[in-house]
């Protein structure tokens, strides 16, 4: 099918923007490949070193049998990586029978966004991305491995694992997913039930039952925010195998699966013939790619920032206006919480990515020559993994969707365009979600209330302040000021303003979660509050106007041009949970708009 024209510009603009430093990578990655297979180099000492406490040193030590690495984001704290815990025995038993020799190479911290919502730690949750690429960085740095197995799902790990990927672009990569949880409590009731809570209608005993039975058990996370965002972006991107995002943990199909990434990483290695180093697949193609998969599923905001920083760990420099042309492009074929009522589980039953991918190489919106760990070509990604005994058959994907209401097809979507707009005017540049908002609350000309923390917003909600239509400014959120956290802890009590008859929308330079949905958030503002950014300049009661159609961002105010930044007192953020630590990260984050990068 032939490539859609705005598909074709944009990956021509990215490319033409990514052409030196694209250049730059391709040589770096290049050389470090020459070097051939990475245990040549070690001396002895170093090679002892590293198989003494394996069982197949002999192996290590006098094969050329290629040698795995594993990078784990195992932890007991996040549902999604749990199932992680016993992959590596797998794996090793896997390795083996391809003829390879398996190592974890190390692991990899992972913050659980669920767990610090709303708390201190989220404090570090962005900085945590660049924390995660580092300590991969660490554990490749060995140099011992002819391919790596990366294991992560949420929210900051893969983009942090994919960003250390990049950088070690000679070594070929395939990421290992390990599956959402089934289906609970469907997420629309949670939610029902933390509004009831926020407006004193039930107690936290109701509430914890509610979310009790909502987070109920290993694998991620059901509603599609960035977790399994991300999910979706490795299979548009090619390093997952087709088909395995949304296989449930802990399930034959699931081993099955993880058994068929370990063969593909034992064959890709450049000891074979089919050598892929991660550099190829992360390519501009791919990330287009990649980008038209948030906008067709209406994936999570974080990815605006962390695809950026991804991008250009590889050398490709995105810009949100390539967001903004992709989204103007795409149609929104699918509707998962918090854009719709359905979970992964079931967009998955209804025919899932492998059916979004068909679709959307029919119709030329997405790059078909690309290489992928799965072999050349995204056509292969309309497959679906299916048991054969303990192993694996591909079978031909459903080429209908088999829940409308779910999943529609490129001639008949939701909604004709990704819904993330970018905004631009005299507040700065950000961008808006609008694809789980409602039409009439595209655009509101408000009043402004400012706060300096989400907490703030609370306390002035239960003092009963808010009676007429608001903008509700937070600002000093931004990477330099405080991290940059999500402030979806925020959206209960917005969505009960909104429910009661007000037009409310948030304006900040924070973030918001993938799960946050029907509340207008103005997000990602740059250049930030904390560093003399517009947002500064707002007073209380200054008429703000929010115009997601025409993505404007303007305050009205005559006199707002000429007036002086408040200044940002940093003691809030700057000490406490690790904060302290983290003060380096504050002092050199790059702009929102350019992904908050410390280590890219
Ligand atoms: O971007 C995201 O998708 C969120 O960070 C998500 O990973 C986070 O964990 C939410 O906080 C979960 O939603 P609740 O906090 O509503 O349970
Ligand atoms: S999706 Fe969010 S809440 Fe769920 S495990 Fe991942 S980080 Fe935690």
């Amino acid at each position: 099918m032939t490539l859609h024209s705005s598909i074709d510009r944009v990956t021509d603009r990215i490319r033409e923007r990514s052409r030196n430093t694209r250049d730059s990578y391709l040589k770096k990655i290049a050389r470090a490949a020459e070097d051939g297979p990475r245990r040549a180099h070690l001396s002895c000492g170093n090679q002892a070193h590293a198989y003494a406490a394996m069982d197949d040193k002999d192996d290590m030590a006098t094969t050329r049998k290629p040698n795995i690495g594993i990078v784990t984001a195992y932890n007991d704290m996040l549902s999604a990586h749990q199932p992680y815990e016993r992959f590596p025995d797998l794996i090793r038993r896997a390795g083996h029978a391809a003829g390879a020799t398996v190592q974890v190479a190390g692991g990899v911290p992972a913050m659980c966004d669920g767990v610090t919502q709303g708390r201190p730690g989220m404090e570090l949750s962005l900085f945590s991305r660049d924390v995660i690429a580092l300590a991969a960085g660490v554990a490749l740095s060995h140099d011992c491995f002819d391919s790596a197995l990366y294991l992560g799902v949420c929210d900051k790990i893969v983009p942090g694992l994919v960003i250390a990927a990049a950088t070690f672009g000679h070594v070929p990569a395939v990421f290992i997913p390990a599956g959402p949880m089934p289906s609970g409590l469907p997420n629309d009731e949670k939610s029902k039930v933390r509004q009831q809570f926020a407006a004193g209608e039930v107690g936290r005993d109701a509430l914890m039952a509610a979310e009790m039975a909502s987070y109920h058990s290993p694998g991620t996370c059901t509603f599609y925010g960035t977790a399994n965002s991300n999910q979706m972006l490795m299979e548009f991107m090619g390093l997952h195998l087709p088909g395995s995002s949304f296989v449930n943990p802990n399930t034959p199909l699931r081993e099955a699966l993880t058994v068929a990434g370990v063969e593909r990483a034992a064959a890709i290695t450049r000891l074979g013939n089919d050598y892929l180093p991660a550099g190829d697949v992360l390519d501009e193609k791919a990330f287009v790619n990649g980008i038209v998969g948030l906008m067709a599923t209406g994936g999570s905001t974080n990815l605006v920032m962390h695809l950026p920083a991804m991008a250009r760990a590889a050398g490709v420099l995105l810009d949100i206006e390539d967001f903004h042309d992709i989204s103007e492009s795409v149609p929104l074929m699918a509707r998962v919480y918090p854009n719709g009522l359905a979970d992964v589980n079931h967009f998955h039953a209804a025919g899932g990515l492998g059916y979004m991918i068909g679709q959307l190489l029919e119709a030329g919106l997405m790059h078909q020559d690309v290489k992928t760990i799965n072999g050349t070509g995204m056509d292969g990604y309309t497959a679906e993994p299916r048991l054969d005994g303990e192993r694996i058959r591909w079978e031909a994907g459903s080429t209908d969707t088999l829940n409308d209401r779910i999943l529609r097809p490129v001639s008949d979507p939701f909604a004709r365009t990704g819904g993330l707009k970018q905004l631009d005017g005299n507040l700065g540049r950000g961008v808006i979600k609008i694809s789980a908002v409602a039409e009439e609350r595209h655009v509101i000309e408000a009043k402004a209330r400012i706060f300096s923390d989400q907490e703030q917003v609370k306390t002035a909600f239960r003092a009963g302040e808010f009676t007429e239509d608001t903008i509700v400014v937070v600002r000093f959120q931004g990477p330099r000021a405080n991290g940059m956290p999500e402030l979806h802890s925020l959206t209960p009590t917005l969505a009960v303003l909104q429910d009661r008859g007000l037009k409310v929308a948030l304006v900040t330079d924070g973030r918001m979660s993938g799960a946050s949905g029907k509340v207008p958030a103005a997000i990602h503002i740059s250049p930030e509050a904390s560093t003399g950014g517009p947002l500064a300049r707002v007073r209380d009661g200054d008429l703000i106007r929010l115009d997601a159609t025409m993505g404007t961002i303007d305050c009205l105010a005559e006199d707002f041009d000429t007036r002086k930044p408040v200044a940002f007192d940093p003691a809030s953020s700057s000490e406490g949970m690790g904060r302290e630590m983290f003060a380096a990260f504050r002092a050199v984050a790059g702009p929102a708009t350019e992904g908050a990068g410390v280590v890219v």
